[in-house]
């Protein structure tokens, strides 16, 4: 086949192309982007742009579309919203001065991780690239925000041939935007946990060779311009380094400018934070509402009043970590009770805080040399807030407000930082325009008075016409010649008119270059080289100003490292100052943080609850759990009663202590805990092909595998999802393993509607049966939401169905159903577990669960055995039992 003859363009696009065949090249025309083949069919697509093509004539066309330059950050944010990368390939040189085809580079590609464009990036939300990596011994994991600098990573020791569940769980709690995973990883066995893992995540292989130790290594310490790693801590730490070692070479791949902004990477242990994994973070709502999906609805919305946008990032990770160290939670407990006490201090450092731009993200990008005239304006104005700021925060004594210990040990390192900070902001005044624009070759970015050469090209494009003035007057009187003008016209440009008459009296150095009828026109050389610089002046001014804002934006870059400093640190007082003022609105107290492993909290609220129920008052709790009396405690209750809500907002209110907030309650006295395990509500999981059923056993083996007697495990109605013995068998197993664990047993709350399991109390010593009260009256209900001692064998179901709208004569005939169920001598259904009764207890009761089992009737036994119960909606329930009824009566 003979091949086609490319044009020299269609030829350099080719080539570029084969650089970054997984992107789609967005490559620089004039003031377009265009795509070529099949970017170009795949793009128009996904943009619904129009797709044409290069050659009409020809009669194997190219499919071209384009996009204004402008206009590009939309068109790329909508292609890496459906998973694709992008390369952005511009001119290199001035297509003036280009001698043939203007060369065009690739200058960075931009991944779902790989994102520094505000108008791409989620304000209050990291945009984190996950690395994995597998050693013989461990799993690493590597997390870096190139928006913000932050790059975090840690590793975790491997038992099985496959990556740990903790660590892929760590990663999925990060939210990565995508994933690093070496080639090698394609058939190993652990790919199908983490594609499942990672089911909506861009998943990324990278050579293998990137993740080897000694590049991984080489890589970092170049990065870091250091020695070792030993300074970090990571240098024994093999499988952190291959992780972060091979993210770090693809920021450097995809970036192709300074990445200096990275200048640390902090390892981390898992069980430095309580554990909370991603079921757990879903069950509880901490960061979205489980039905919509959104924060509305979620303990994040409740807690989040931060007006920084590295506040509001950064208090979605305490959130997700909460802390075991004691000494670090007092510490943010401290602060903000010192806030509370000092309520003008506090609204004024509200206000302050809300002048502060995002720094981390601000500092990045003018470090990657991406920063433009307005960025560098807002990191201005934050940076001249700091000295105000910390004139305020000096009545506090907490570090987290007052900045002790910033940039250093003591008071002048950090009083250094801010006088630097603040010099920073005056020379980005002095040297950028208030009403500076976006972009940066247009000119109207520098200041008059900053740089002589500019003013002297500012004031020609500017004063033109006065200098001709200026001109003319000055030839006039060092000439004497009256008729003497200034004039201009397309081919000479700018000239001297003198009458006929004087002609003759002109200086040697007017040189002649037109004789009219009544007049001689001259130039000088000195006016061609004024001429020269006011025709130039313009372009020539656009250049300078942006050489000048370059090297204003290099000096800046300079002091990255203490940007980001500061911009850790509001973060932390943007964070503290929310939750004081979460605090204070919603009447939360200072926990106590106790060694005696106990949890007390008096007349506790769910923070989410109490805020979303209308027409009823939240109806407040106490909750008492400890290792040795009361460990375990049961709670029945009708449906709808508020046994759910009470197990959610102890968890809520252990997690928010532990993060270092005030929590909704009257008083509370809270031990560390090291992981909060959930099994509540039936979530669907059918899209990922499991059953309800299957989804709670899982969670199931999960809190029985991994509790400790430091957790605390929240059992919302395990085993509903299959037949009733079954699910009574495993909860009752359960409650008993849990309080039997390691010989110590582990606090838990266990909601059910098993009323057999109530006598597990008399069984096992510190398992203690509560219930949530209701009042009856004329057969109804209200429910009272309070809980109370004792265990219910009451369900009220039908009362239930009833306020539920079902319709009345369902309810009758459920009500006859239950009336003949109750009155016909039942065969008692066996326990569960053979149950040693101790001396003195009360008779056991089989109470309220029905036995509808007659042991001849193998029709019914037949209809029971094929039901679904978990695929049943309470009216098929109802329907069900009438015919069950109808059978028996028939
Ligand atoms: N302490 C309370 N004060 C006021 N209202 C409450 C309280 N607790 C719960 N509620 C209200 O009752 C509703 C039902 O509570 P919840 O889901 O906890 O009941 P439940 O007993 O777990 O029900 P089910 O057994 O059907 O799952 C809540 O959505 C809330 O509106």
């Amino acid at each position: 086949m003979v091949e086609k003859k490319q044009t020299p363009m269609m030829a350099q696009y080719l080539a570029i192309k084969e650089t970054c065949q997984d992107a789609i090249l967005f490559y620089r025309m004039g003031d377009f982007y265009e795509m070529f083949l099949e970017d170009a069919v795949k793009a128009a697509g996904i943009l619904e742009i129009a797709l044409t093509s290069r050659n009409k004539n020809d009669p194997d066309p190219v499919p071209m579309c384009g996009v204004p330059y402008k206009a590009a950050d939309l068109y790329i944010a909508k292609l890496i919203e459906k998973g694709c990368k992008v390369a952005v390939c511009e001119q290199v040189e001035d297509p003036a001065q280009a001698k043939g085809l203007v060369k065009r580079e690739i200058i960075r590609v931009i991944t779902p991780g790989m994102i520094l464009n505000d108008s791409l990036l989620d304000r209050e939300t990291n945009n984190f690239l996950v690395a994995i990596s597998k050693t013989p011994e461990h799993a690493g994991l590597a997390c870096i925000d190139i928006s913000t600098g932050s790059f975090t990573t840690c590793q975790v020791k491997r038992t099985s041939g496959t990556i740990p569940y903790a660590l892929l769980d760590e990663a999925l709690k990060l939210s990565p935007k995508e994933v690093l995973l070496p080639e090698s990883f394609k058939s190993d066995p652990a790919m199908a946990a983490i594609r499942k893992t990672f089911s909506h995540v861009e998943i990324t292989y990278l050579d293998n060779y990137t993740f080897r130790p000694d590049n991984a290594r080489q890589l970092l310490t170049e990065q870091f311009a250091t020695r070792s790693l030993e300074g970090f801590g990571i240098e024994r730490m093999q499988a952190c380094i291959c992780a972060a070692g091979a993210a770090i070479s693809y920021v450097r791949d995809t970036q192709l400018s300074d990445t200096s902004h990275i200048y640390k990477v902090i390892p981390y242990n898992l069980n430095d934070f309580m554990v909370i994994d991603d079921r757990s973070c879903k069950n509880l709502e901490l960061l979205t509402n489980i039905q919509t999906q959104s924060p509305k609805g979620s303990l994040i919305q409740i807690l989040d009043k931060t007006v920084t946008a590295m506040g509001g990032r950064l208090i979605k990770q305490w959130v997700r970590y909460p802390l075991v160290d004691k000494d670090l939670i007092q510490q943010r407990l401290h602060a903000i009770e010192e806030l509370i006490d000092a309520p003008s201090t506090h609204q004024t450092l509200g206000y302050l805080l809300k002048s502060v731009y995002d720094l981390e993200r601000l500092g990045s990008r003018i470090s990657m040399g991406q920063g433009n005239a307005r960025d560098m304006l807002s990191l201005k104005n934050s940076l001249s807030v700091l000295p105000v700021l910390f004139k305020e925060v000096e009545i506090f004594e907490s570090p987290i407000l007052n900045g002790d210990g910033l940039n250093g040990a003591g008071t002048d390192e950090k009083q250094a930082l801010v006088e630097g900070l603040e010099e920073l902001a005056q020379l980005i005044g002095k040297a950028i325009r208030e009403d500076a624009v976006h972009v940066l070759n247009e000119g109207n970015l520098i200041n008059d008075g900053y740089s002589p050469e500019l003013d002297e090209l500012l004031s020609i494009t500017r004063d033109g016409k006065s200098w001709i003035a200026k001109t003319e007057k000055k030839e006039k009187e060092s000439t004497g010649l009256s008729s003497l003008k200034i004039k201009y016209n397309k081919v000479f440009g700018y000239f001297i008119e003198v009458s006929k008459a004087q002609s003759a009296q002109v200086p040697d150095h007017y040189i002649r270059k037109q004789t009219l009828v009544n007049a001689e026109r001259f130039i000088t050389q000195e006016m061609k080289a004024v001429e020269d610089t006011i025709f130039n002046a313009q372009e020539r001014r656009n250049a300078l100003e942006y050489e000048i804002f370059c090297t204003v934006r290099e000096k800046v870059a300079q002091r990255t490292k203490d940007i980001l400093t500061m911009a850790q640190f509001i973060a932390a007082m943007d964070v503290v100052q929310g939750l004081a003022r979460a605090a204070v609105e919603n009447a939360y107290v200072k926990p106590d943080i106790n060694d005696d492993r106990h949890i007390d909290i008096q007349d506790g609220r769910h923070p989410v609850v109490e805020k979303l129920i209308q027409g009823e008052r939240y109806v407040p709790n106490s909750i008492f759990l400890d290792d040795t009396q009361c460990q375990q405690i049961l709670i029945t209750g009708p449906n709808m009663a508020g046994k759910s809500t009470v197990l959610r907002q102890v968890a809520l209110t252990v997690l928010m202590a532990q993060m270092g907030s005030f929590v909704p309650a009257v008083s509370a006295s809270i031990c560390i805990t090291d992981r909060i395990f959930t099994r509540v509500g039936a979530l669907d999981n059918l899209s990922s092909g499991q059953s309800t059923f299957m989804v709670e056993m899982e969670e199931t083996a999960n809190i029985v595998n991994n509790a400790t007697e430091k957790s605390l495990v929240i059992l919302d109605e395990i085993g509903r999802g299959t037949s009733t013995y079954d699910g009574m068998s495993i909860a009752w197993a359960v409650a008993e393993y849990l309080h039997d664990l390691n010989g110590k047993g582990v606090k838990t709350l266990f909601a059910t509607h098993y009323h057999e399991l109530l006598q597990l109390e008399e069984i096992k010593p510190r398992i203690k049966n509560y219930n949530i009260a209701v009042k009856e009256f004329n057969d109804n209900i209200v429910f009272l939401r309070s809980l109370v001692k004792g265990g219910t064998n009451r369900s009220y179901g039908i009362q239930v169905a009833r306020l539920a709208g079902v319709p009345d004569d369902i309810i009758d005939l459920a009500k006859s159903v239950l009336a003949s169920a109750e009155h016909h001598p039942m065969t008692p259904a066996p326990l569960p577990v053979p149950v040693k009764k101790k001396k003195g207890s009360k008779k056991q009761s089989n109470s309220g669960q029905m036995n509808l089992f007659g042991p001849s009737d193998d029709d019914l036994r037949q209809m029971l055995h094929n039901v679904d119960i978990a695929q049943m909606t309470p009216l098929d329930a109802l329907n069900f039992l009438n015919e069950l009824k109808l059978k028996v009566e028939a």
